[in-house]
């Protein structure tokens, strides 16, 4: 079964809890292989608003990737995420960061995703559970890096 890896983050209500709930909901598209500690970051791109959590998860799923993007969207929406701004706050946002080795280049959807090399929030998780990342990681401006801080182990 094909391994999508998922980044997941939060920075309304109770985020830390509305990650470990959207770990769970992911057990709804398939199997859950992995799942990253919890991260506190600084917010990236819109700095004017609260802190993220951040984690990763890695999941084998039956859906194609377009399904994937469509229960994803499902499952941010049911738990109670509205469409503010690009980078905005969100009770939930869930990327699709990778799909095995599969390149979609669609208006709605890029994959491998198209700011996952710059984004520590995104890259440090998942290089926690998959380690083939860890030079990309290496990669990243050291203050960016420290901007990510494991807050709960798995
Ligand atoms: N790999 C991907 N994973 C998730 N969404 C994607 C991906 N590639 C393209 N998209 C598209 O991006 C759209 C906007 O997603 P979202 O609202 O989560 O953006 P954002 O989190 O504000 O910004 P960013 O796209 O930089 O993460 C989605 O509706 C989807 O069509
Ligand atoms: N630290 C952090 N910053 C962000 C995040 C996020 O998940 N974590 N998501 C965003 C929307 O894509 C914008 N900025």
């Amino acid at each position: 079964m094909p391994r999508a890896a998922i980044g997941i983050g939060s920075n309304v209500g109770d985020a830390a809890a509305n990650v470990r709930r959207a770990f769970a909901r992911l057990g709804e598209l398939g199997d859950v292989a992995a799942r990253s500690s919890l991260y506190r970051s600084a917010p990236w791109g819109v700095t004017y608003q609260d802190a993220f959590v951040n984690a990763a998860a890695l999941l084998d799923t039956a859906l194609a990737p377009h399904a994937l993007l469509r229960e994803l969207k499902r499952i941010e929406t049911e738990e109670g995420r509205v469409v503010t701004y690009r980078w905005g706050p969100r009770v939930l946002d869930l990327d699709i960061l990778a799909y095995g080795d599969v390149k979609v280049a669609d208006p709605d959807l890029e994959i491998p995703h198209p700011r996952l090399h710059e984004r520590a929030f995104a890259l440090i998780p998942l290089a926690q559970i998959a380690p083939e990342y860890a030079a990309k990681c290496e990669r990243l401006p050291p203050g960016e890096r420290d901007a990510v801080v494991e807050l709960a182990p798995q």
